[in-house]
């Protein structure tokens, strides 16, 4: 039977070209390539299956991930892939496991923390799975306060080791990834305790587990934390708790590349800051930027196309309904979404080269950049996975009833994507991070000190803490210059107001933590201004292609606009525009949405993402949703029989008292 694309009269609409755009979305053709290339290769390959996740129980569901995971990596020899190509692979599975922690977290922790001969040793162990390792820092009485770790590792000069000890419950390893049911490895976390000396946290290599039998060696207790939200979802990751009882390493198994501890047990820093044994938690945070981008993308794409296949009311001399995607409240909803989707993309592509560029100022012993990367990653990690979470969700409302459908494929994306909010540092704690950093930069103006990278704009204090805004049209908002004065006076606004509020405080501590909400909004607005200005950057580069530049353009803006209509509050208070201005700017966003509406499909079909991926069935390509809806139903479990188990014993005895009394 030939295939009928149902939105193809969308498709006929654009603008642009599709295919140029699908090369903007991926970074480059190369990266275009690979992504296409292992998409496919994933979604062609019935070992990959994943429609049958929400009604696996956990140990079904857990047992399967090993498979597919031990699949992919057979694949992966046998295709000889690339590590980029092996990673996009992986991503494409599309389903947590421990391998997420051990690519991810256990290697970057290795290679960004060890010294060249334990990069030699463990290394070459890990990137061929002969070990597999998780990255074990949180425990169950502290999490984002990682200075408050209990974990002891104490030097015995007698024997050159360290001696692993969890003092307390509190103490136990409780969330990491991979640890409960798999690793044989982990980064540890721990106190290091030298002569009765504490000297902080320090990153540990443990052996957990026999690689023979697989089980935990003596002196280790290990398990799983149990179900987390969500059917299917985030459980196919063995998220586990350990504790060690006077468990022995060897000396040369603390990741020394920070600071050392020599055979006669001294303590050595290096000239490396200290704050490196936080650099694995820099290199996720940046990838989990483009990661926001992924998942927000790939739940507009199902929400735009199931908008343009919807109808309701409208309806006229017995014609079609009204599209869902044509009403003004659905696409002041979804459109915002679906330009995050592409300003996160750019953002991310953005912060990827930032991270690349300490590293190599790093390895160079050149630390000055630190303080920014750290404050850029923490920041953009809180403000995108908040609107990521936010933002899935309000797909699954913007597809009605069906959303709530696990066959839509947005309940598990959501359960599987909101813990992003919280792991990798708490998305508050984060952003009071990030106005640590403005309130160090605040207090530098004026000092002379030269102001760069995303901080440059303060520099211009004087001129932003008084102008009002030039916009006297609505046309006017959709200059860059205007937008990037408003964000830039806003922000510099409210963290000097914070600034001028501590200092009125008995002390700093206490005027930061009476002021924290408020800091956490001036960290928001920073945060806020680098996207915009990331997006803008990205449009003045060079973009290629028929419309490509036109579409960029209205999405920059409606970013931009969207988020100033919504923290409208902010911007009028602060006094960076009048409520004129405002309502030119309101005016503005509905023309984009407008602009953006015949090229809603075709801007999502740029993600390139295969059914297969999406594991939606609003959101097939083919927009054929009500036959397979229905036929889907069918597959239910409880669609297995017509009279359900339990008839007999629980309904039929019901039914028959109530024939009983209707007789009387
Ligand atoms: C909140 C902080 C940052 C607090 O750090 P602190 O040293 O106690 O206190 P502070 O006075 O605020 O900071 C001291 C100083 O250290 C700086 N700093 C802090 N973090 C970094 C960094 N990463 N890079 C570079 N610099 C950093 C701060 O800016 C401070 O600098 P300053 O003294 O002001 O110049 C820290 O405890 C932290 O990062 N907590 C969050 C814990 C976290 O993210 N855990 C992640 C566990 S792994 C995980 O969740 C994996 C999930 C993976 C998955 O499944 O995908
Ligand atoms: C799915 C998942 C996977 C994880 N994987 C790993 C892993 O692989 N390895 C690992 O080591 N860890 C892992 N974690 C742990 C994770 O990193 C921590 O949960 C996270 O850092 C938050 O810490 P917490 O749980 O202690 O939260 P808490 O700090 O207890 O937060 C509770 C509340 O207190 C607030 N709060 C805390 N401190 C402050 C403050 N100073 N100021 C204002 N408000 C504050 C927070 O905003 C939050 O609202 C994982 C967690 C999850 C959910």
């Amino acid at each position: 039977m030939e295939e009928v694309d149902h939105l193809a009269h969308e498709r006929n609409k654009a603008q642009f070209d599709v295919e140029a755009m699908k090369i903007v979305w991926a970074g480059s053709r190369h990266a275009f390539e690979v992504s296409d290339r292992m998409s496919r290769l994933v979604a062609s390959d019935p070992a990959f299956r994943k429609d049958n996740r929400a009604t696996l129980s956990r140990k079904e569901l857990f047992k399967n991930t090993l498979r597919k995971a031990a699949y992919a990596w057979k694949r992966i020899v046998e295709l000889h892939l690339s590590e980029e190509e092996a990673s996009k692979l992986r991503f494409f599975v599309d389903e947590p496991a421990y391998t997420d922690l051990h690519w991810g977290m256990f290697v970057p922790a290795i290679k960004g923390q060890g010294t060249d001969e334990q990069h030699q040793k463990w290394l070459t162990l890990a990137y061929k799975m002969q070990i597999i390792g998780c990255y074990a820092q949180t425990e169950l009485g502290h999490g984002s306060n990682v200075q408050g770790l209990e974990t002891t590792a104490t030097f015995d000069p007698k024997s050159d080791e360290f001696i692993i000890h969890s003092p307390t419950l509190t103490s136990s390893k409780w969330w990491p990834g991979g640890l409960g049911k798999v690793s044989t490895h982990a980064v540890i976390y721990a106190r290091l305790i030298i002569d009765g000396r504490d000297h902080g946290v320090h990153g540990f290599i443990v052996q957990l587990r026999s690689l023979d039998d697989h089980l935990p060696l003596p002196g280790i207790t290990i398990g799983d934390i149990g179900m987390k939200f969500g059917n299917g979802a985030y459980n196919t990751m063995d998220n586990g708790v350990l504790q060690f009882n006077h468990v022995r390493i060897p000396r040369n198994q603390m990741l020394m590349r920070v600071s050392q501890v020599t055979r006669e047990g001294k303590y050595v820093q290096s000239d490396v800051p200290r704050q490196l044994v936080y650099g694995t938690m820099v290199y996720v945070r940046q990838t989990i930027v483009s990661d926001a981008s992924s998942a927000l993308s790939r739940a507009v794409c199902v929400a735009v196309r199931y908008s343009a296949v919807r109808r309701q009311f409208g309806s006229q001399d017995g014609g079609p309904e009204t599209q869902v995607i044509d009403y003004k409240t659905q696409q002041s909803r979804l459109f915002p979404l679906l330009a995050s989707a592409y300003a996160f993309r750019f953002v991310g592509e953005w912060l990827k080269w930032l991270y690349m560029d300490v590293t190599k100022r790093l390895q160079a012993n050149e630390f000055s950049t630190l303080p920014e990367a750290h404050a850029c990653t923490a920041g953009l990690k809180s403000l995108t996975t908040t609107a990521t979470a936010d933002g899935i969700e309000e797909c699954r409302k913007l597809c009605g009833g069906h959303g709530y459908l696990c066959s839509s494929g947005l309940p598990e994306l959501f359960a599987v994507y909101v813990p992003a909010c919280t792991y990798e540092g708490d998305n508050t704690v984060l952003l009071l991070q990030v106005a640590r950093f403005l309130m160090k930069t605040v207090s530098q103006l004026g000092s002379g000190k030269q102001l760069v990278g995303t901080t440059a704009y303060m520099q211009r204090a004087e001129h932003l803490m008084q102008c009002t805004s030039d916009v006297r049209s609505a046309e006017d908002w959709l200059k860059p210059s205007f937008i990037l004065e408003a964000f830039e006076a806003r922000a510099l606004r409210l963290a000097v107001t914070c600034a001028k509020n501590i200092s009125k405080a008995p002390n700093p501590e206490e005027g930061f933590s009476q002021l924290s909400p408020d800091l956490a909004e001036a960290a928001v607005a920073h945060c806020q201004l680098i996207v915009v200005s990331k997006f803008i950057d990205k449009i003045q580069g060079d973009i290629d292609g028929m419309g490509l530049k036109e579409q960029l353009q209205a999405l920059c803006g409606i970013y931009a606009l969207s988020l100033l209509h919504k923290h409208l509050g902010e911007f009028l208070s602060t006094g960076c525009i009048t409520p004129k201005q405002a309502a030119l700017a309101n005016e503005k966003l509905r023309s984009l949405y407008a602009k953006v509406r015949p090229n809603a499909v075709a801007l999502v079909d740029a993600f390139n993402y295969t059914d297969h991926f999406l594991g939606s069935i609003l959101g097939r390509y083919d927009g054929n949703v009500y036959p397979k809806l229905y036929e889907e139903a069918w597959k239910d479990p409880l669609n297995d029989s017509v009279v359900p188990d339990g008839y007999h014993e629980y309904v039929r005895p019901l039914l028959k008292q109530q024939l009983r009394t209707a007789k009387l």
